[in-house]
């Protein structure tokens, strides 16, 4: 472990952007071609301009694929300028960082370091993703980076939830929808195309950068390419999305694709042409994205003063987010961050359970399923790619999957929403699964408890509609639909005094 005294201090000055700019305008003649190539116009720093005047102090760090799960014996590993999402055996990959390098600085030097970056505007890591750049992508020029500033998302004590619904005092609720794109992909997308970018700088064959998506991996793909000028490509299955998410590649200039299939044909579809076409694949079996996401662990964390939740409760489709969530509660743990790690609960719609299902027959036997319709549209998912991610997750942190029916996540997402959020149909399930591990008793009241909010519920608002309008055969018994009244004063008392009588006592 590295002592105090080798710590560099010099890591851990973020100078302040104001500073950054007095010092960058008295040094316009600065010998870096690429600043006088950027401000040829003398035009004055910009932020990235800033970074290569201060580049971070040299360091060892690395990360590469290997084999997911592979045992100390296999040597088979990848750089990550390769381009390569499979094992020679045909299995997932993972991105694995030379913990040693890591491990030679503790873990006050991590927590510190982190923490001075947070709410900063320093490129890049006034980001939530890159303010941890040396545990994501270490190697990465951070002039190659494309991100919005994701991540740094509210951690919301559901404090009238908590008490309303299910009697607990330090209920939070990881907001991860507030986000760029307004969903939690953004985390994992700066990553992938911030590599892409670095990929294509080197003349790698990347034309474009493709997924299939369920709306939110889509939206989040195009706006990052858009924004970084390299062409996206979406397959969405028709008809089986939110406008809300359709408009956004739509928007953001990505071909987007709508074929006459469910989620997994479009999985199925565009693993087979991303192996034909230089088209770079953008979906969680891409182990890059998980890097990204591995973020909002560390963030809760942080977020917390580096205290450990004692439960995390994570919605699952593709399942490569319940892993992201382990790996980088595991990373902190590993490195000296923290002493421990939360259980972890992945939540799945009924309609769509093949990790319930597993889980509950003892993890023998895994079958895909035929994902049915659900509101929880962007978890429609039957054969999750990342699989064994989740179940090494979950076997690892003593976790439980759960499961919500339609009507149970819709119920809960109301609820939700009537105690001041608007979250979407797939925190309703994680809500659901809360709801069920308290019943149970298996969640206490005293227990610190961190829900993951997947996607901002405007994407939804159209389920929220029905329910609200009572449209939802067998649903409805939170609805609080608008009230149609006369323009007149006295209907308007009418309906004003029935109002006040029934909430006189609340
Ligand atoms: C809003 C939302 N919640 C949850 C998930 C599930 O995440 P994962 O596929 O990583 O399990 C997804 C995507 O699948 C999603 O878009
Ligand atoms: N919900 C996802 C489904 C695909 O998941 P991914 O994480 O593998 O890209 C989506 O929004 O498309």
């Amino acid at each position: 472990m590295m002592s105090s005294v080798l710590l560099k201090p010099s890591l851990l000055k973020v100078p302040s952007s104001r500073n950054h700019r007095r010092r960058a305008s008295t040094q316009v003649t600065c010998t870096s071609s690429h600043i006088s190539s950027s401000n040829s116009n003398h035009s004055p720093p910009n932020i990235k301009d800033e970074a290569r005047r201060h580049p971070p102090a040299a360091h060892d760090f690395s990360a590469k694929y290997v084999p997911f799960n592979a045992g100390f014996d296999s040597s088979e590993s990848y750089s990550l300028d390769e381009i390569v999402y499979r094992s020679r055996s045909g299995g997932l990959l993972d991105v694995q960082h030379d913990m040693e390098a890591l491990a030679r600085f503790d873990g006050a030097y991590w927590r510190a370091l982190f923490d001075s970056r947070v709410g900063k505007t320093t490129w890049p890591y006034g980001s939530g993703v890159w303010s941890k750049k040396e545990w994501v992508l270490p190697e990465i020029d951070p002039d190659d980076i494309v991100s919005a500033f994701e991540g740094n998302s509210n951690l919301f004590w559901a404090e009238r939830f908590g008490k309303q619904f299910v009697g607990m005092n330090d209920l939070w609720v990881k907001h991860c929808g507030i986000s760029h794109t307004g969903s939690f992909k953004d985390l994992g997308m700066t990553v992938l195309v911030s590599q892409v970018n670095r990929l294509r700088k080197m003349n790698r064959p990347v034309v474009g950068v493709g997924c299939a998506s369920t709306g939110d991996t889509s939206a989040a793909l195009s706006a990052y390419c858009a924004s970084a000028g390299i062409p996206s490509i979406v397959f969405l299955p028709a008809n089986k999305i939110s406008t809300a998410q359709l408009i956004q590649p739509v928007s953001n200039g990505a071909l987007v694709l709508s074929i006459e299939t469910d989620f997994d044909g479009c999985m199925k579809l565009i693993r087979e042409i991303t192996a034909e076409l230089p088209i770079y694949l953008a979906n969680s079996l891409n182990s890059l994205r998980l890097e990204g996401q591995k973020t909002a662990a560390i963030e809760i964390l942080q977020q917390f003063n580096w205290e450990v939740p004692d439960w995390v409760i994570v919605p699952g489709g593709n399942l490569g987010n319940i892993y992201a969530f382990y790996k980088g509660f595991k990373m902190c743990k590993e490195l000296g961050v923290v002493e421990k790690i939360p259980r972890l609960v992945c939540a799945q719609a009924a309609n769509a359970n093949p990790l319930y299902l597993y889980y509950k027959n003892g993890w023998k036997d895994f079958k895909a399923v035929k994902a049915n319709s659900t509101f929880a549209s962007a978890i429609q998912i039957g054969d999750p790619v990342s699989i064994d991610r989740a179940v090494h997750a979950l076997r690892n942190s003593n976790g439980i999957v759960e499961e919500a029916t339609e009507e149970e996540l819709m119920d809960a997402m109301v609820q939700a929403d009537s105690t001041g959020m608007f979250i979407c149909p797939h925190t309703g399930v994680a809500l659901t699964a809360l709801i069920k591990l308290r019943n149970a008793g298996v969640i206490r009241e005293t227990e610190r408890v961190v829900v993951v909010s997947t996607a901002h519920g405007l994407k939804f608002a159209q389920s929220k509609i029905d329910y609200h309008s009572g449209t939802i055969p067998g649903m409805g018994r939170y609805a609080n639909p608008p009230v149609s009244v006369n323009p007149d004063f006295g209907s308007v008392m009418d309906v004003l005094k029935d109002f006040l009588h029934n909430h006189s006592n609340s």
